[in-house]
């Protein structure tokens, strides 16, 4: 067995899923490990499909490589050419990726959907730590979820009034618009069934090994939440976007950016200070051709300058969606505005003119606007995102929540006002935008020497 107090051997093995959702928290708190200890020695280890986007010239397509004092070694999950969830079936994944990794030796860090490396972990007699790539509030709410109040908040989930409340050890009372929507899943013919019970086998190995959960959130924003489940030891180590990220985007992005991928920076750069909207709905979802014409009109009509990174629709989960209006992008409308397929979003929220960021709430995009002090209009469509935009608006006070309809789309009229909500001279915008640069300062203090994300990192780094 390793030991953990043989700080000079410690290997840290990340396991993760070919998303980028969660590459990149990943790989960030990879790089804080080897800053807190720089002789760790970290294996970074992604499913062959999400290599093989992430290093498309590679001569040999699956082979390991050193990046940054990183190896990127990948494991087979026998989707090689790609895991597509219309099709596949998130347990066989794990089933099937399980086996494949049986070989591995090291201290295992791992994410949710390959909850199946705890196993591994425990065949091998190392130590594992789960990697929540998520809120604190989100991971408290599903271990509550499957220790005894599963019926109470699924009932409030399903609330047809959406009125409904429910209160959960440790947490503030939570509105049924704050609730994760897996929760609200009661049948298997459920879309989010299968991610139900991916779930539900992460908590029981939980509870039969207790390994450390890691989480990307900070101290100041989730203070209750972190102590809401006392039986396991939940460290907060987040938000893991350092300014001296040693990964630059272009190794990390499973989306490769065309050669023309610079012009929306160029265009930023002529716009005047905090007055561009930017808008993003991640990388998982496709956006519905409605959601994209009122995307669109909305954003027309705030009569603010505006980017669009349209989501690499193309390589989203699926490949697909309905992005055709979209395809080729650059200046569109009435020309204040500029669609691109995809863009580094940190280095374009860290852009001075971006002055509002229209998101899904994806929780990394949550704290990229965050830490880049951008106030937020969110617009969550499912899983997390519902408690990320009660974290973003009633927590922090960063953002404002727009109202969606039926179908989960922002309409035109609500977007516009959300915008000017936040962007305009009214006293909720002013306050804000005074709240957002609060938060950006508390975000950086938690990772700043002898913060309490950083002090978290380094003691899980040198095997306390
Ligand atoms: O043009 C783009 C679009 C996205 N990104 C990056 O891609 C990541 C997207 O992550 P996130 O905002 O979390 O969205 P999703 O990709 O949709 O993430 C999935 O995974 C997250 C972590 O589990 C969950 O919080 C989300 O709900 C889930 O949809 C972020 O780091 C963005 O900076 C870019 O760099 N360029």
């Amino acid at each position: 067995m390793e030991r953990l107090s043989d700080v000079h051997s410690q290997h840290f093995l990340f396991v993760t899923s070919p998303l980028q959702g969660h590459v990149n928290p990943v790989l960030r708190l990879a790089s804080r490990i080897t800053a807190a200890n720089p002789s760790a020695r970290v294996t970074f280890s992604n499913a062959v499909s999400g290599h093989r986007r992430m290093f498309p010239s590679l001569a040999s397509p699956d082979a390991e490589l050193a990046v940054d004092g990183v190896l990127h070694a990948p494991y087979s999950d026998g989707y090689d050419e790609g895991f597509d969830p219309k099709v596949h079936d998130v347990r066989t994944f794990n089933a099937r990726a399980r086996d494949a990794a049986r070989h591995s030796r090291s201290h295992v860090v791992y994410t949710f959907l390959v909850g199946w490396a705890l196993d591994v972990a425990r065949a091998h007699g190392v130590l594992a730590a789960l990697y929540w790539i998520q809120p604190a509030t989100v991971f408290a709410v599903y271990y509550h979820h499957f220790h005894g109040h599963g019926e109470a908040i699924a009932s409030c989930a399903n609330d047809p009034s959406r009125g409904g409340r429910v209160r959960l050890p440790g947490l503030p009372m939570l509105r049924s618009d704050a609730l994760p929507s897996i929760v609200s899943v009661t049948s298997p013919e459920q879309p989010l069934h299968g991610a139900l019970s991916a779930l539900r086998d992460l908590f029981a190995g939980l509870d039969e090994h207790g390994p450390t959960v890691l989480i990307n959130t900070f101290e100041a924003l989730e203070q209750d939440a972190l102590r809401a489940v006392p039986r396991l030891e939940v460290l907060a180590v987040g938000p893991v976007m350092p300014d001296d990220d040693p990964w630059s985007s272009s190794c990390t992005d499973l989306v490769k950016r065309d050669d023309d991928a610079e012009d929306h920076m160029e265009w930023l750069d002529t716009r005047a200070a905090g007055s561009v909207v930017y808008a993003s709905f991640g990388t998982m979802l496709p956006v519905s051709k409605r959601q994209e014409v009122e995307l669109l009109r909305g954003l027309e009509a705030t009569t603010r300058p505006y980017l669009w990174a349209c989501g690499g629709a193309k390589a989203k989960l699926g490949g697909g969606g309905d992005q055709e209006g979209t395809d080729g992008g650059g200046i569109v409308g009435t020309g204040r505005g500029m669609v691109v397929d995809w863009c580094d979003q940190e280095r374009v929220l860290s852009h001075p003119a971006v002055g509002c960021f229209v998101t899904h709430c994806g929780w990394n995009s949550a704290l990229e606007g965050i830490t880049r002090g951008v106030p937020i209009v969110a617009v969550p469509q499912w899983t997390d995102q519902p408690t990320n935009a009660w974290l973003v608006e009633e927590r922090a006070g960063v953002g404002v929540r727009a109202a969606v309809d039926g179908e989960g789309a922002v309409e035109r009229d609500e977007l516009r006002r959300r915008v000017e909500e936040v962007m305009g001279d009214g006293e909720r915008g002013v306050e804000i935008r005074a709240r957002v640069q609060e938060w950006m300062e508390r975000a950086r203090e938690a990772l700043a020497g002898g913060g309490t994300s950083e002090k978290n990192v380094r003691a899980f780094a040198s095997g306390l």
